[in-house]
C-alpha cells in the first residue's frame, strides 16, 4: 500500500453462518498475499485455530479472553501493537490482518479500536467489515439476536451463506430484509465460501470514497409505507416497552413484529452548506445522548468555507472527519450522511441537522 499502512478487516456473522469456511478459503487462494489473522473466539478449546493452521503460512494470533465486552478493545490494540511492531523488525511478513469475531460479537468495539488508539492508527487502516448472514437461520436470528442485527448495521459488505438451503424466494425475503436494515452494503451470495477475492480485500468500504453508495429511492420507499412486508410501525421499541433490559439493550418481540427490526437506517440530505461550528456542537451532543445506539454514520458534507468536500465517519461515540476532493466545477454541491443505528429517533436527527446549516 503506497501510504505504508496495514489494511484489516473485520470478518463477522453470526455462529455459524460460515465465517471460518469463508476465511479458510480465501486463506488457500493463490492470491500471493500473506494474511495475518486474528482470532477472536469463545471458550479455551479454538478449532478454528487448528483448521487455519493447517496448511497454510498464515500468521494465526488467538485472544484468548474471547469476551463479548469493552475489555476486547484492549487485548486487540496490544495484539495489533505487537504485530506491527514485529512486521517492522523483520520478525512477520505480512500484507494484511484479518481479524475473525465470535459469532456473538458487536464488531463496534474492534472497530472503533482503529479509531481509538493512535499507535494502531499510525500502523493500520481498517479496510472494512464483512458481515456473513446464514440465508437457512438468519431471519430468526436476526429476530431474535441483537447481536446478529447489529452485525448487520456494520457491515460494508453482506454474504449471504447457505443459500443452498433454501429457496430463491426466501433468499429473496432476506436479502430485502438485510437491505433495509443497511441498504449501504452490497450483499453476495456466497456458496461455503468461495468469493473472489476482491469482494473480501480492499474494499475500503470503512474508508468513504466520494460517494455513499445508497440507492435514495429504496429509502425513500420506506418512508412513506411502500414495499412493506408486515411490518408493524404501530409499536416502537425502546425503553418504554415494559420489560426489563440490559443497559443499551433493545426489547425483542420476535413473535408479534416480525421485521419490525431495531436497527434502521435514515439518509440526511441538503444542498445547503453546513455550519461547521455548529454541525460540530450538534454531533457532539448527539453521541453523548445516542451514541450506543448508534452503530455507524457516515457521509460526504459541503461545508461552508471549504471548496472541498468533508467525508465524516463513525462509530459509536467515536467520529472524525477528514478533507476530501474538491467539488467538481458544475458538481451539485450536496450533503450526504447516513445513519444506521437501533431505534434512532429521525426526527430528532434530522431537525438537528438542519438547524446546522449555514
Ligand atoms: N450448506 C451450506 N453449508 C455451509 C455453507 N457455508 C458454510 N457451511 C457450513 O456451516 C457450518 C458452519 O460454518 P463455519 O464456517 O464453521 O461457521 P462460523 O461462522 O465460523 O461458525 P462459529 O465459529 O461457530 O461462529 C459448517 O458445517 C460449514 O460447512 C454454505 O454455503 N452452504
Amino acid at each position: 500500500m503506497s501510504n505504508g499502512l496495514i489494511p484489516a478487516t473485520i470478518l463477522t456473522g453470526f455462529l455459524g453462518s460460515g465465517k471460518t469456511t469463508l476465511l479458510k478459503r480465501v486463506l488457500s487462494e493463490s492470491h500471493g498475499q500473506r494474511i495475518a489473522v486474528i482470532e477472536n473466539e469463545f471458550g479455551e478449546e479454538n478449532i478454528d485455530n487448528d483448521i487455519l493452521v493447517a496448511d497454510t503460512e498464515e500468521q494465526i494470533i488467538q485472544m484468548s479472553n474471547g469476551c463479548v465486552c469493552c475489555t476486547i478493545r484492549e487485548d486487540l490494540r496490544a495484539t495489533l501493537a505487537t504485530l506491527a511492531e514485529k512486521r517492522r523488525k523483520g520478525e512477520l511478513h505480512f500484507d494484511r490482518v484479518v481479524i475473525e469475531t465470535t459469532g456473538l460479537a458487536d464488531p463496534g468495539p474492534v472497530a472503533q479500536t482503529f479509531f481509538m488508539d493512535d499507535e494502531v492508527a499510525e500502523s493500520f487502516l481498517l479496510d472494512s467489515i464483512l458481515t456473513l448472514v446464514d440465508a437457512k437461520h438468519g431471519d430468526g436470528q436476526l429476530d431474535t439476536r441483537q447481536e446478529a442485527r447489529r452485525q448487520v448495521g456494520f457491515a460494508d459488505q453482506i454474504f449471504l451463506s447457505k443459500a443452498d438451503l433454501v429457496d430463491a424466494a426466501t433468499l429473496d425475503a432476506l436479502s430485502h430484509r438485510i437491505k433495509h436494515m443497511n441498504p449501504r452494503a452490497p450483499q453476495h451470495r456466497v456458496d461455503f465460501g468461495v468469493v473472489p477475492i476482491k469482494d473480501v480485500f480492499d474494499l475500503r468500504g470503512f474508508n468513504l470514497n466520494a460517494k455513499l453508495e445508497i440507492d435514495p429511492a429504496f429509502l425513500d420507499a420506506d418512508d412513506h409505507g411502500h414495499h412493506h412486508h408486515g411490518h408493524d410501525h404501530g409499536h416502537e421499541h425502546g425503553p418504554d416497552c415494559g420489560h426489563e433490559h440490559a443497559p443499551g439493550e433493545s426489547c425483542d418481540h420476535p413473535h408479534h413484529h416480525r421485521h419490525d427490526d431495531d436497527v434502521k437506517s435514515f439518509v440526511f440530505r441538503s444542498d445547503k452548506p453546513f455550519n461547521p461550528a455548529r454541525l460540530e456542537d450538534f454531533l457532539g451532543s448527539i453521541v453523548q445522548i445516542y451514541g450506543p445506539k448508534m452503530l455507524r454514520y457516515k457521509g460526504v458534507l459541503n461545508m461552508k468555507g471549504t471548496e472541498r468536500k468533508v467525508i465524516f465517519q463513525g462509530v459509536h461515540q467515536l467520529m472524525g472527519s477528514d478533507l476530501g476532493p474538491k467539488w467538481a466545477p458544475g458538481e451539485k454541491r450536496e450533503s450526504r450522511m447516513v445513519f444506521i443505528g437501533i431505534d434512532l429517533p429521525r426526527d430528532v436527527f434530522q431537525a438537528g441537522l438542519s438547524q446546522c446549516l449555514a
